[in-house]
């Protein structure tokens, strides 16, 4: 890969404008037939997401993927969003077990409308066998399979029968793996991001790595449908982490999936907790992300989301640090 970049090393250059006001600028998109007010969806983490969360999204018309840490109550997750008559999106691992849960909804009768393999690396076989066993008892499921970095991986699990892959090796905020490891797509995620959606026949959502607004128009001029953020949405005042108080000061917790405060053990560990500031209602949030991604669509020179998907760039630093501090 030659010319590598991430999101902090390039600005999108502004053409003419063809609205009178940002507030006709469409941020909506469509992913697996439902069409969603923003190209944004919280991680599925469980210092992210809860099922009051979850709730409050779907019925707000935003995407949302619940995580897969209380195995126990994805059931009757699936079954009380569709007695509200609302989507369910939920998250699988790959173990033996989860195969017995894709048999149980499917014996039961529940079909979640969008299911996805949340796994470190994606780019496997047993990712792969998964997607065929959800597809084969699950066919109407929308599949999202991940996490990957490559366009082989990308093509493969296409290939196997996701709907959709998730891009994003270690980019992320509470991520050490690009330390422990040596590898992934940790400071040159945008450039990732490129390179794998270049190959892919359906949708990519850009996972990990995004710190401001203006790298979600960034991710979607780079390819991706939709774009997976944590630690943007790690602060709020519904965010499932621990709220502390310091200095007179809140902070919400919000730690990796792959950390020892997730797996209650210090094993193969890949991510770190910390605190982030407190910042209010997620409403507020989503709210201001809108407005900003309606601004983005100005400057695109268009009145939707399509309109970035074409503008021009330049590339000017290059910091492969991505802006966080190693641990
Ligand atoms: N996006 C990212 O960059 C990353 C995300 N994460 C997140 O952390 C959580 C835990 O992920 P994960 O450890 O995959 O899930 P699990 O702990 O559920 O592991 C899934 C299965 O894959 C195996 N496995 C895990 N990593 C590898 C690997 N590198 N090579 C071969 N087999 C592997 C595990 O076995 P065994 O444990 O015995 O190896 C296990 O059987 C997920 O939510 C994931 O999204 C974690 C790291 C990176
Ligand atoms: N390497 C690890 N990556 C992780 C872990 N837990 C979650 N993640 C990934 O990070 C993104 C969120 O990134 P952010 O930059 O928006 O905060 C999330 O969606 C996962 O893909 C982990 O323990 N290790």
């Amino acid at each position: 890969m030659e010319n590598v970049f991430d999101y902090e090393d390039i600005q999108l250059i502004p053409a003419k404008c063809v609205v009178n006001s940002r507030s006709e600028c469409d941020t909506s998109v469509t992913l697996g037939g439902r069409t969603f007010k923003l190209p944004v969806v919280p991680a599925n983490m469980q210092t992210i997401i809860d099922e009051k969360i979850a709730l409050y999204l779907a019925e707000n018309d935003y995407f949302y993927i619940m995580h897969r840490f209380e195995p126990e109550k994805r059931i009757e997750f699936v079954k009380d969003m569709h007695a509200r008559g609302l989507f369910a999106s939920i998250s699988v691992g790959v173990k033996e077990d989860e195969y017995d849960f894709i048999q149980q909804l499917k014996e039961e009768q529940l079909v979640p409308e969008y299911i996805t393999i949340d796994i470190a690396h994606g780019h496997s076989n047993a990712v792969i066998e998964m997607i065929k066993h959800i597809k084969k008892n699950l066919p109407n499921s929308f599949v999202i399979a991940g996490n990957v970095g490559t366009p082989e991986a990308v093509r493969e699990l296409e290939h196997a029968g996701a709907d959709a892959t998730k891009v994003g090796i270690g980019p992320g905020k509470v991520c050490i793996t690009k330390i422990k490891t040596g590898f992934g797509t940790g400071g040159w995620q945008l450039a990732a991001l490129r390179w794998c959606a270049k190959a892919a026949s359906k949708p990519v959502i850009a996972d990990g790595g995004i710190r401001t607004h203006g790298d979600i128009a960034k991710s979607v001029r780079f390819g991706a449908t939709m774009v997976m953020i944590g630690s943007l949405f790690a602060g709020h005042e519904e965010s499932p982490g621990e709220t502390v108080e310091r200095d007179g000061f809140l902070y919400k917790e919000y730690f990796g999936s792959a950390s020892e405060f997730q797996k209650g053990e210090k094993k193969n560990v890949e991510g770190k907790k910390m605190f982030v500031e407190y910042k209010g209602p997620l409403q507020e949030t989503l709210t201001e992300m809108e407005q900003d991604l309606q601004s983005s669509i100005s400057y695109a020179g268009g009145d939707k989301l399509s309109s970035i998907r074409n503008v021009d760039y330049v590339v000017v630093k290059n910091s492969i640090f991505n802006g966080d501090k190693v641990y």
